[in-house]
């Protein structure tokens, strides 16, 4: 569950969101809208990256604003860029530096990070360099490196814009599996076909909210 409760984040002299009040049970919801609009930001909000100038946000039943540290442990946040993310020389190696912190054995990491490479179809590259990996196969990685914390809740930037379309649906199909509740930043509107709720920023607001479909139709109009 995240709530967004009259929302306002002002960076230097603009008004990013103003007013934002939304409750989000829902297990998967969009968010589109135009360049600048707001929805980086708003994504930031849930992990408590960004911070809000008045209003609340909270995450897993805490405040952003108290419990920082808390919900970033359960909340994953995949960047658009997924270089970004990527810190130690190999794939293997790149998802368990993510489990340094749980002071798990040895062979618990390889075999938690192994699961993870062969669900999202990276086994086979367990030991190349992460680098050399296709852009699509580096957003994968990224995936993996968050999934592999079981994370309670993901956030996603704009995680299609590096992929083809074989990659995209991989990602599509991967939303829809996952147990988890999902909020995606996105540019690629069928990614949202299948979503819960869809919400449309425009300057900083929420100008429509609802299935994507109505959704999708309300941002078509606004961009025609
Ligand atoms: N640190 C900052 N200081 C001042 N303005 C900022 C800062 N960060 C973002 N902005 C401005 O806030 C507005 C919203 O940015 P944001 O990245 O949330 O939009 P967005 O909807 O995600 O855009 P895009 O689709 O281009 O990624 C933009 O006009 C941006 O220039």
């Amino acid at each position: 569950m995240i709530e967004f409760a009259d929302v306002h984040v002002r960076l230097g002299r603009r008004d990013v969101l103003r007013g934002i009040t939304a409750s989000l049970p829902e297990r998967r919801v969009g968010v589109v809208g135009a360049n600048g609009s707001g929805k980086s930001t708003l994504a930031r909000l849930v992990n408590g990256l960004a911070l809000p100038t008045s209003g609340s946000v909270t995450v897993l039943g805490m405040d952003t604003r108290r419990d920082g540290g808390r919900i970033r442990r359960g909340v994953g946040f995949l960047f658009t860029d997924p270089d970004a993310q990527i810190v130690m020389p190999t794939v293997a190696e790149d998802v368990a530096f993510s489990l340094r912190r749980k002071r798990l054995a040895r062979a618990e990491v390889e075999r938690r990070v192994g699961e993870v490479l062969a669900r999202y179809g990276l086994a086979d590259h367990a030991d190349h360099p992460a680098h050399h990996l296709s852009g699509g196969q580096k957003q994968l990685l990224a995936l993996c490196s968050i999934m592999v914390l079981e994370p309670d809740l993901l956030v996603m930037d704009e995680p299609t814009t590096l992929l083809d379309l074989r990659h995209s649906r991989q990602v599509a199909a991967l939303l829809e599996e996952m147990p988890q509740q999902v909020l995606v930043v996105t540019h690629d509107l069928p990614l949202l076909a299948g979503f819960d709720r869809v919400l449309v920023l425009d300057e900083g607001r929420v100008v429509a909210d609802g299935a994507p479909a109505e959704a999708v139709a309300h941002y078509r109009a606004l961009m025609a």
